[in-house]
């Protein structure tokens, strides 16, 4: 059986670069491409394609901003690089590593598995949830891989910050963050705990509620866990979706902040944001969505300056780039219960 973990000879490469990560699961960063890059990929649910060939990438240190209207696919899109969703078409690599879909050179991708596979039946595949998504198989020596499950994923160095926080209500905040790290085999109890330590210094509202059942934190509060806890698997990309969804504006300059603080700490993230002035603010580069497409992209003063996304979501804003922040590092610790 085809391993999807392993280097692909066949990588596309923006510029038909070398073979790959020689690293697949380590921080080492191994591929001289992009540390993420999505090709032609497209997504559906059933009947409803929601991605429609869009093609991506994110270089190692940057954070980009993945804008666009309500139902214009960037959810779905975080869904797909994270292992939740397979792609019907497409690609999507990982510093060398292709996660999810069939080789571009390779013939193209079967339609969505179905359970009686070989290699499931033989046990050798996960099952649960994302089974599907995990199977693998050879056909006449081709490779049909719909992609990695979840925890590979994550293991690979992906975590992801759901819409909606998705915390454990009825765990402590201090359990929530050790799920986090759960998945991370690599450290140790001193790694873990250093990596608890820095995320008590970008949260300190985590600390003083440590013991506190997750389910009674404020929105903001519980914001802040589902980053703490994506942070404690060590991710070289982070995935965020609508961090400042439903905060008050305090907190979201707060979110805005911290990102910022995140990948100055050298995490690379990609933003899923309604909120796009504020996500321009601190990215370096964005692409605007449109029905499941990329319809713009560019650098992110670029796009802040474009009459399109102004008009579209910015309301049409004079405001510079880098003119609007108010908050302090030190507004988490104020954030309201
Ligand atoms: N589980 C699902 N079943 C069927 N269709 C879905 C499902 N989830 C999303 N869709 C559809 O896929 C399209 C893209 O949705 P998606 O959530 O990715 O958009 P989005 O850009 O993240 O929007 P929003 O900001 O509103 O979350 C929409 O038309 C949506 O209705």
């Amino acid at each position: 059986m085809t391993d999807p973990a392993r280097s692909d000879p066949a990588r596309p490469g923006p510029a038909g670069t070398g073979p790959g990560s020689s690293d697949p699961a380590g921080n080492g960063g191994a591929s001289d491409g992009p540390l993420l890059e999505v090709r032609d990929a497209e997504v559906a649910y059933g009947a409803v394609t929601a991605v429609r060939g869009i093609s991506l990438r994110v270089e190692a240190g940057e954070v980009v901003a993945l804008l666009g209207a309500n139902g214009a696919g960037k959810t779905t899109t975080l869904r797909m690089i994270s292992g939740l969703l397979p792609p019907a078409r497409g690609a999507v690599w990982f510093d060398g590593t292709r996660i999810a879909g069939a080789p571009l050179s390779g013939p193209a991708p079967a339609a969505p598995p179905v359970r009686s596979a070989p290699a499931e039946r033989a046990g050798r595949v996960s099952r649960g949830r994302h089974r599907d998504a995990a199977r693998q198989r050879d056909a006449a020596g081709q490779r049909d891989v719909p992609g990695l499950p979840v925890h590979r994923v994550t293991a690979l160095g992906i975590s992801h910050v759901p819409e909606g926080r998705r915390i454990f209500p009825a765990m402590t905040v201090a359990e929530n963050l050790a799920m986090g790290a759960y998945l991370d085999r690599r450290r140790d109890r001193a790694e873990t705990l250093r990596g608890l330590d820095r995320v008590h210094a970008l949260f300190p509202r985590l600390a003083e509620r440590s013991r506190q059942p997750a389910g009674t934190l404020s929105g903001g509060e519980q914001q802040m866990l589902a980053i703490g806890r994506a942070l404690m698997a060590r991710p070289r990309l982070i995935l965020l979706d609508e961090p400042s969804l439903g905060l008050a504006p305090l907190l979201v300059a707060t979110i805005f902040e911290v990102i910022r603080e995140i990948n100055a700490g050298g995490t690379t993230v990609l933003l899923v944001e309604q909120n796009a002035a504020a996500a321009l603010r601190i990215s370096h580069r964005g692409y605007v969505l449109d029905t499941g497409t990329v319809v713009l992209e560019g650098g992110a003063d670029d796009l802040a300056r474009d009459a399109r996304v102004r008009d579209a979501y910015l309301g049409g804003s004079d405001e510079p780039r880098g003119a609007q922040d108010t908050s302090t590092t030190n507004d988490r610790d104020a954030m309201a219960p």
